[in-house]
């Protein structure tokens, strides 16, 4: 289990860092959100022993991770990191590149383990290339199945696909994640991208300002958000006075909505006018006003106009699901 226990950390005057503490369970996969500037990438190189901190500790099982102040060479032996910053050597092979901690002794095994890695990064026809020539995405895949050769125990990923486009962003994570599960390697992602966030990590820790304001199973986390700042990371989110969708009731609160949570109704529900529709492919994303003014997103399967008067609706189950959230237990529930 990593165990991380951090009082604070600063760069300079201000705290980057602020009473973190959490774990990770061997072989969990635990991705790390927060807006720009959060500190997720600062608490990985911590973890990884690139950054002193004073008062706390970084523990794998019982060992201490030691910190540059005591390694020499930063980084343990049980644990691999994938900057944001690939630190590949340009002038040798995507081979050579992914090789080069391997043992040379047992080429059989050398050979073939180069030959795993890059099909998982989806670079076999690149093996002679020199790391130079390369785009940015894939040298982001090179320095991936670098971190992976020697198969680390704990993996630390720092936007793991921030260069790779598209396209080959979903192959990959489909092929990495499950390998990773598979191999029983206890990972920790920092990522922007909740498609790297929600199918694969079991939990999901938010960093606000440099402080941990959740720690949850991700479906959770998703389905009932604790504030409008975690829901936000995941997308697009509104937050809608209860009294406007059901004017019966009693309590004075807003409730988080995404915007598939919306019903479209032509008849009765919360009235308000279409200002644009952006198609998302599958579906569109209609903004759109509401009489006090406050700006509102929804989903429709057609483009709706511009000017157009809908009314919107959420079900109970969804506004009583985030009310009890909110109030933090189950037992005493307030319900519309
Ligand atoms: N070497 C440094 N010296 C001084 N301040 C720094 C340094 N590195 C980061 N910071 C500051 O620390 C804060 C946290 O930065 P960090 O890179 O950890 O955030 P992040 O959540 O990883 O952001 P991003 O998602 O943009 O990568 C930011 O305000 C940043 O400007």
């Amino acid at each position: 289990m990593l165990s991380v226990q951090i009082d604070a950390f600063s760069y300079q005057n201000e705290a980057t860092l602020k009473d973190i503490s959490f774990e990770v369970d061997k072989g969990e996969h635990m991705a790390l959100i927060g807006e720009s500037g959060s500190g997720k990438s600062t608490l990985l190189k911590i973890i990884y022993g690139l950054l002193h901190i004073e008062n706390g500790h970084v523990l794998w099982g019982n060992k201490q991770a030691l910190g540059p102040n005591f390694n020499l060479v930063p980084g343990e032996s049980y644990m691999k990191y994938l900057a944001q910053d690939f630190d590949l050597m340009p002038f040798t092979t995507v081979a050579e590149n992914i090789g080069q901690h391997l043992s040379v002794f047992d080429k059989e095994n050398h050979t073939a383990r180069i030959q795993e890695l890059l099909l998982l990064i989806e670079l076999e026809d690149f093996a002679k290339t020199k790391v130079k020539n390369l785009s940015g995405g894939q040298q982001q895949r090179v320095a991936l199945a670098r971190v992976l050769a020697q198969e680390p125990e704990l993996l630390l990923l720092d936007e793991p696909f921030g260069h790779i486009d598209n396209f080959k962003r979903n192959s990959l994570r489909r092929n990495l994640f499950p390998y990773l599960k598979e191999k029983g390697i206890t990972v920790l992602t920092a990522s922007h991208d909740p498609n790297d966030v929600l199918p694969y990590a079991d939990r999901t820790i938010v960093l606000e300002n440099g402080k941990i304001i959740a720690n949850q199973k991700t479906k959770k986390l998703y389905q009932n958000p604790p504030n409008y700042y975690t829901a936000s990371l995941f997308g697009e989110v509104n937050e809608v006075p209860i009294r406007m969708l059901k004017s019966y009731a009693a309590i004075d609160k807003s409730v988080l909505v995404y915007p598939h949570e919306f019903q479209v109704s032509e008849t009765s529900g919360l009235k308000v006018v279409v200002t644009n529709s952006f198609f998302k492919g599958s579906h569109y994303l209609n903004e759109c006003e509401e009489a006090q003014g406050i700006v509102l997103y929804f989903n429709s399967q057609k483009k709706l106009k511009q000017g157009e008067a809908v009314f919107l609706n959420v079900s109970l189950e969804t506004i009583n699901s985030r009310l009890q959230v909110e109030q933090g237990t189950d037992s005493e529930r307030t319900s519309v």
